[in-house]
C-alpha cells in the first residue's frame, strides 16, 4: 500500500467522498439479434458515491454485464445517460471517450491478459499507449507490482501464473492509468474460495487506501457481503431492490433478494413447519411463530430471557443465526411462544419496545404438530 502513500498526487479525486461519482439515468439497452429484440436493460437508475464499493447482483441473464459495460460505454445504451465524474459518457466522440476511459479501469472474469507479454509488460501496456516515458513506465509498474504483491513475478508469462495471480496482474493493469473508478466484471467467479477471499481483500485495501470507487457485478451473495457498501439486485433488466448492505441483509423485500441471502444464511422456517397450516390470527390453544431480527447493540440483549422472566410463557428457539457485516452484528431467531393469548400478546409488545424486529409468521395449532 505504500505505493499509494508515496504517490498521493497520482490519485486526484475531483469529487469528495460521499458525492455522486457515477449516475445512471433511465438506461435502456435493446439488443437486436437474429431471433429478435432482447430488452436487456429496462430503465435503470443508479447512483454510486465516490469512495464506495457498489455491488450489483443478479442471476444469469439479468443484465449485469450489459449494465457495467454501459458505464465505460463498451456497450452503447439505447437510451438514457451515464454520468461519470460529471461527464456524460454517452455523448462523447470516440477520441473523447478514449481519454475519458482512463478514468475507468476494468477487470474481467477471465483476466484478458496478453499471453505473449510478461507480467511487467502487461501492466506497462496501457502506460505505453498513453505515451509515458520509459522511466515513468518502469517506475509506475514497479510500484503497481508491489501494490498487488507480485514483485517477484515481473518476468513471468501469464501461463506461468495461478488464477489469483493473473487477476492481480489484471488489477495492476487496470490501475495503471490512475482511474477514479474500477469496474469488476465477475472478477472472482473463476477463482476458488480462498483465492476469491484474497482478491476481495486486495480490492478492499485498494478502495480504502486509494479511495478508489469500485463497481462490481457478481452472482454470489458472499462477494457482496464481504466487501460491498451498497448493493443493487437485478432481475429481467430491472433493479428491483437496492440499498446499504446491512439493510438489504436484515430486511430483504423482494423474493429474489431473500433467495440470494438464503444461499449464505438461512432466513426461513425449518422445513417441517412449512407444511403446517398457519393462521394469521390466534386460535384457541395455538402457539405463535415469531421471527426476531437483531441489529447492532440489540443483538447482545437477552431478549428471550426477558420474555420468559416477565411473562408466563414458554419460548422454544426453532432456528437461529448470527453474523456480522462491517463489524455490525445482526441475526435472526425463529421462536415459538406458547402460553395464554394474553401473555403471548404482552410478550410480543415487549419485543417491539426493545428495538428488535419482530415479524409474526403465524399461529399454529398445537394439534398441527401431531398431524405432521
Ligand atoms: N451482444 C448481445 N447480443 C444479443 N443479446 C445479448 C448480447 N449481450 C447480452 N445479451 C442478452 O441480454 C440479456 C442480458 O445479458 P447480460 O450478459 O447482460 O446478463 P448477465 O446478468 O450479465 O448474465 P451472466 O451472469 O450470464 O453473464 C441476456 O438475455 C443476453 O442473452
Amino acid at each position: 500500500m505504500c505505493w499509494s502513500l508515496r504517490c498521493e498526487e497520482t490519485f486526484l479525486f475531483a469529487r469528495k467522498e460521499g458525492t455522486s461519482l457515477i449516475s445512471l439515468n433511465g438506461i435502456e439497452k435493446i439488443y437486436h439479434s437474429q431471433s429478435g429484440q432482447i430488452h436487456a436493460l429496462r430503465g435503470i437508475n443508479l447512483e454510486v458515491k465516490a469512495g464506495e464499493i457498489f455491488g450489483v447482483i443478479g442471476k444469469s441473464g439479468a443484465g449485469k454485464s450489459t449494465l457495467i459495460r454501459c458505464i465505460n460505454r463498451l456497450e452503447q445504451p439505447t437510451a438514457g445517460t451515464v454520468i461519470v465524474d460529471g461527464q456524460d459518457i454517452t455523448k462523447l466522440t470516440e477520441n473523447e471517450l478514449r481519454e475519458s476511459r482512463k478514468k475507468i479501469g476494468m477487470i474481467f472474469q477471465h483476466f484478458n491478459l496478453l499471453s505473449s507479454r510478461t507480467v511487467f509488460d502487461n501492466i506497462a501496456f496501457p502506460l505505453e499507449l498513453a505515451g509515458y516515458t520509459k522511466h515513468d513506465v518502469e517506475d509506475t509498474v514497479v510500484r503497481l507490482l508491489k501494490l498487488v504483491g507480485l514483485s517477484d513475478k515481473r518476468e513471468q508469462y501469464p501461463s506461468q501464473l495461478s488464477g489469483g495471480q493473473k487477476q492481480r496482474v489484471g488489477i495492476a493493469r487496470a490501475l495503471a492509468n490512475r482511474p477514479k473508478v474500477l469496474l469488476c466484471d465477475e472478477a472472482t467467479s473463476a477463482l476458488d474460495p480462498q483465492t476469491t477471499k484474497s482478491i476481495l481483500e486486495l480490492l478492499k485495501n485498494i478502495n480504502r487506501e486509494l479511495k478508489l470507487t469500485i463497481v462490481l457485478i457478481t452472482h454470489e451473495m458472499q462477494v457482496i457481503k464481504e466487501i460491498c457498501d451498497q448493493v443493487a439486485v437485478m432481475e429481467n433488466g430491472l433493479i428491483i431492490e437496492q440499498g446499504p448492505i446491512l439493510d438489504i441483509f436484515t430486511q430483504p423485500q423482494a423474493a429474489i433478494t431473500r433467495e440470494f441471502i438464503g444461499t449464505i444464511m438461512n432466513h426461513d422456517l425449518p422445513d417441517h413447519f412449512k407444511h403446517m397450516p398457519l393462521s394469521r390470527t390466534p386460535l384457541p390453544d395455538s402457539k405463535l411463530l415469531l421471527r426476531l431480527s437483531f441489529i447492532g447493540d440489540a443483538a447482545g440483549e437477552p431478549i428471550i430471557a426477558g420474555m420468559i422472566r416477565r411473562f408466563d410463557i414458554d419460548v422454544s428457539i426453532l432456528y437461529g443465526n448470527m453474523d456480522h457485516i462491517k463489524n455490525v452484528s445482526f441475526g435472526t431467531l425463529i421462536v415459538e411462544l406458547s402460553g395464554s393469548q394474553d401473555a403471548i400478546h404482552r410478550a410480543l409488545e415487549y419485543t417491539r419496545a426493545h428495538e428488535v424486529g419482530s415479524e409474526v409468521i403465524g399461529y399454529v395449532s398445537r394439534h398441527a404438530y401431531a398431524a405432521v
